[in-house]
């Protein structure tokens, strides 16, 4: 019996349009103003030590952590210090209202009624916690973080490595067959399959459908009896 969701963001509950042609380019375009007025603030120093641990040199300049930065956001690239800051920058769009996180309206009716049905809801994305929680406290649907039980990030694991789904499993109250993951993304499906959980992909927008877990197009299809 499935106790617990753990669900992914982009793509699973969110349109990805809504990650790629808006949080990357502006996080792309205030990147370099934010590190090199932040870069004595003991978190954002952490994260660009992080940058110069990731590409080896020691004592890289800001501008070459900026441009390392710059090319991983154009690659999509799901760099822990990446995502640490642009969480610290997306904040600044959301609390201005440049933007709002977008949760399709079936993903938001199916973790409603998940929630009152009493099964908990946790996030694993490649966002960093705080983005994540920016997105929800912003979300199109008002503040939804009171759905959620927790939250993780690639602090635990890349997604597509099965010991970061145990590594959740281990902080969580439940056993791994307790528990539904819901991605996009076949090669995370595959990870927490790995790792025992109940898998179901939603392949939305232009995502390729799996042969080897359940899928549905929209939370409007989802049915149980199917996982
Ligand atoms: C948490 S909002 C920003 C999403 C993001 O930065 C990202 O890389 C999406 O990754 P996901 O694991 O949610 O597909
Ligand atoms: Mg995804």
């Amino acid at each position: 019996m499935i106790k617990a969701i753990l669900t992914d963001i982009e793509g699973t509950i969110t349109r990805i349009s809504f990650v790629k042609d808006i949080l990357f380019p502006y996080a792309a375009e205030h990147l370099p103003d934010f590190v090199r007025k932040n870069e004595n603030d003991s978190h954002v120093q952490a994260q660009l030590d992080a940058v110069r641990q990731e590409i080896a040199q020691p004592a890289a300049s800001i501008d070459t952590i900026i441009d390392n930065l710059q090319s991983w956001i154009k690659e999509d690239l799901k760099i822990t210090p990446l995502k640490q800051l642009q969480g610290l920058i997306w904040q600044t769009g959301y609390q201005q209202g440049d933007f709002t996180g977008h949760i399709y309206s079936d993903a938001y009716e199916y973790l409603q009624q998940q929630h009152q049905a009493g099964t908990a809801l946790y996030v694993y994305s490649s966002g960093s916690v705080k983005a994540q929680q920016l997105l929800f406290a912003h979300s199109d649907f008002g503040d939804i973080r009171p759905l959620f039980s927790g939250y993780f990030d690639t602090k635990v694991g890349p997604k597509k490595s099965p010991s970061s789904y145990q590594n959740i499993v281990d902080q969580l109250p439940f056993e791994s067959h307790e528990i539904l993951f819901l991605s996009d993304i076949i090669e995370e499906l595959d990870a927490a399959k790995h790792a025992g959980l109940h898998t179901l992909q939603l392949w939305r927008d232009q995502q390729v459908q799996s042969q080897n877990h359940p899928s549905i197009a929209s939370f409007e299809q989802f049915d149980s009896e199917k996982i």
